[in-house]
Formats: C-alpha cells, structure tokens, sequence
C-alpha cells in the first residue's frame, strides 16, 4: 500500500527504542551503545574517546555540508563515498560519521553523536522539542527551504487562499475530515492542533506526494518547497498562514555531550568559530581605494560621514607617499556587503576615491563569537 493512515497526534516509529537497546540494525556504524560505553569491532565494550560529528550521507545537504567545512579549513577526509566514518585532521580526537539526516538527530538524542549538521526541518521534526538537543549554529546558510501545507489550485479550493479559510470551509467534519498526505508525522499533526483545526486527518508516503490531492488520496499536503516548482506542476498552491517552519542547516549538539564528554565544548568553540567567521566573511568584499586629502583623519571623517562605507569598525587609513616624499593620497581600507558593492563604489568616487580594488573576503574573526556567549547561557555556564 502507497499510504498508511495514521491518527491526529499518533508518533510514528517508536524511533527512542534504539537509544537504549543492546543492538540495533539501523546503526551503520559496529556501535550500538548506552550512556558511553562502546561495542567496537572487536567485540570489546570500551569508554568512547572520540567526540562524533554526524554529517548527512547523501541527498541535498550532503556536497553542501563537506564543502562548507572545506572552507572553513575543515576538511573531510573520506577513503571512498561508501565509507561511512572519515576524519578532519584539523581536529583531534574527532571522526564524521555519515548518516542520513533522520538518523543524525535520533543518534544525538541516543547519545551515539555529539554534533550534528541538518536542516532545521529534519531537527524538528525527528528532536520533536528533546531538551538534550541544542541548536549551536541556527543558520549556515544553505539547504533553505520552508514546510508549507499547499492545496489544489482547482475545485472547491479555487478561492480558498488562507489556513483561516481551510479552516472555515463546511466540508470539513468529525466524519469526513480534511486528509493531509505527509511525511512529517510529528510537526503536521502539531501545527494543526496549534492552529486549532480539528477534523484532520493525516496519511503518509516516502516522497512525490504532491501527487496525492490528483490521486484522490488526500486534500492537502505539508511538504518541504524550495522553488515551488513541484508544487506548481502539480496545480497546488501554498496558502497564508500555512507556513509550518523556515528551514535552512543548522549545527546541533547533544547537551549531555557539550557538559560531560571530555573536549566536545572545545571543539564546538573552535568549529563554531570556523564557521562564524566564514559565514560573516561571505557576504562581503574587502575594498581599498585612495582617497586625495588633507591629513588622514580628514579622510576618515569623509568616508565615516556615510554610515554604508564605516565596514566593521570604521575605515582603516593609511598615507601613500608620492615620488617626492608627499603625502597627498591616502589609502582607505573597508569591509562592504557584497549586495552594496556598485553603490558603496560610486560614493567613493564622489568623496575623492580613485583605483579601487576590490578582493574577496574569506574570514572575519571578531574578538568573540556571539553564537558562543548564547550556547555558554543555554548551558548554564
Ligand atoms: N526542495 C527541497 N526539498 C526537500 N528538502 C530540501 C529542499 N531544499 C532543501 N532541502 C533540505 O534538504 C534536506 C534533505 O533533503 P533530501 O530530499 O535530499 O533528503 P531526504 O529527504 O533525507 O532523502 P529522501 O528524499 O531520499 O528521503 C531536507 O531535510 C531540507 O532540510
Ligand atoms: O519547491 P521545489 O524546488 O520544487 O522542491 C520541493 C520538492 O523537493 C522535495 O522532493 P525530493 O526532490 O526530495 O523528492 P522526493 O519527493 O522523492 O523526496 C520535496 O519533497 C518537494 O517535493
Ligand atoms: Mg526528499
């Protein structure tokens, strides 16, 4: 059968089941575990040494995640994509593990990873609000998508443009509730009960269920849209107020892990640092121009008096000494959002700027990362 029926609130796959036993079959890895203790290959039970990050095997986030890491100076090194375990050799005492993003936060949650990278999606939908899990980095920019609930553009629906008016609609009753085709079995249920809509059922499959409202199987379906191509193929439409969730990566981590496993904190200071200042460091050029002037905090209050040209801190200025010895040039050095770059070079034209250069920016390391202050408060430390 394509679809199961499952009841309003029922949790689907008892999945906490492999946080405690002595074996189980979803584990890739030979490790099957509790608290801390380890079966490894041979067969021996040993204290886990090594602190675990949980990277996604294959689908969308994978190429992206490893690439991210790569430019952070993180790089994974992998024998072959069918190895599951790799290492980063910037980081001691430390082993990836691929797995498919579902997995990575049961596998927190069971205490069989410390770290995680997944889309916010995933980490809701499979943390189900767990209070050992803890979002480190909300937003590595990439892997964005929304949950949306989307109807057909057709028939009963064809004016219907809100969850209000889904809501509202007479058809939907304690006998004939409206079928939502997904696979998010914990948050489909949840957004419904939180937006008071009652008679709702819920139905699930593996993937293509754009196709369910054609096929008679359901009404509506809660999804992940990205282009809103499959949606609009499919003549469904996203409605206002049907938005479940803005999803992009997120770092996450276990809280047992960060306070009792020896150098987790540390190494989730030094990765989220990594990835802070590449992060900040993108979505900026590094731009040099000189600028004729007086002396060079003439300058500086020239290019200060535009908020849009201060960069971090405010511009550096340095003198360019000419031919005979004169200082008739100063160099001025910025930070400018790349979004800016045409604007920001106008006006520095029209305040006396000439030979601008512009480079790449590729970290910016601030005295301290603020993503590490908020985790410290988490913790109570
Ligand atoms: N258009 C999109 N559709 C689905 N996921 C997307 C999309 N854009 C970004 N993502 C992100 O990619 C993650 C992984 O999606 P992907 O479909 O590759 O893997 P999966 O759903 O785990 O695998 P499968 O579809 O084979 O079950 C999602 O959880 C989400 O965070
Ligand atoms: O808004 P869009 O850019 O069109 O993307 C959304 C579609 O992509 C995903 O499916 P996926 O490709 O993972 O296939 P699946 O249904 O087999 O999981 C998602 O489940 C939607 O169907
Ligand atoms: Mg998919």
């Amino acid at each position: 059968m394509l679809m199961s029926q499952i009841g309003f609130g029922v949790k689907f796959g008892n999945w906490r089941c492999y946080a405690s036993s002595s074996s189980s079959s979803s584990s890739s890895s030979s490790v099957t575990q509790s608290e801390d203790a380890v079966h490894d290959v041979n067969g021996r039970f040993s204290q886990r040494q090594h602190i675990r990050l949980g990277l996604p095997s294959k689908g969308r986030m994978a190429t992206d995640t490893t690439e991210l890491l790569k430019n952070c100076q993180l790089s994974v090194k992998q024998v072959n994509p069918r190895q599951y375990v790799a290492q980063i050799p910037e980081l001691s005492n430390f082993e990836v593990w691929f797995q498919r993003p579902k997995d990575i936060v049961r596998k927190l949650v069971s205490g069989d990873l410390d770290l995680g990278i997944v889309g916010l999606d995933t980490f809701t939908e499979y943390g189900q609000g767990n209070e050992d899990l803890i979002i480190v980095h909300e937003a590595l920019a990439y892997g964005d998508c929304r949950l949306s609930l989307a109807i057909p553009q057709y028939g009963i629906f064809e004016n219907i443009n809100s969850l209000e008016e889904l809501a509202k609609m007479p058809q939907w009753t304690q006998s004939k509730p409206l079928r939502i085709a997904t696979g998010f079995t914990y948050l489909g249920p949840k957004f419904m009960k939180d937006n008071g809509l009652k008679h709702v059922t819920f139905s699930t499959a593996d993937g293509a269920l754009e196709a369910a409202p054609a096929m008679g199987i359901a009404d509506a379906i809660l999804d992940l849209v990205s282009s809103g191509t499959t949606l609009r193929e499919n003549n469904l439409k996203e409605i206002e107020g049907g938005t479940v969730l803005e999803s992009q990566a997120v770092l996450v981590a276990s809280r047992k892990s960060l306070v009792q496993r020896k150098g987790v904190l540390d190494t989730t200071h030094e990765i989220l640092e990594r990835l802070e200042s590449h992060l900040r460091a993108i979505g900026q050029f590094t731009v040099t121009a000189n600028m004729r002037g007086k002396s060079d905090r003439e300058v500086a209050e020239r290019v200060v008096s535009h908020p849009s040209l201060c960069g971090l801190q405010g511009p550096t200025v340095s003198p360019v000494f000419g031919p005979d010895g004169e200082v008739k040039h100063y160099a001025i050095v910025i930070c400018v959002p790349k979004k800016a770059l045409y604007k920001s070079m106008k006006l520095l034209r029209a305040i006396g700027g000439s030979g601008v250069l512009v480079s790449p920016l590729t970290y910016i390391f601030d005295e301290e990362t603020p993503r590490w202050r908020q985790l410290l408060s988490t913790l109570g430390m």
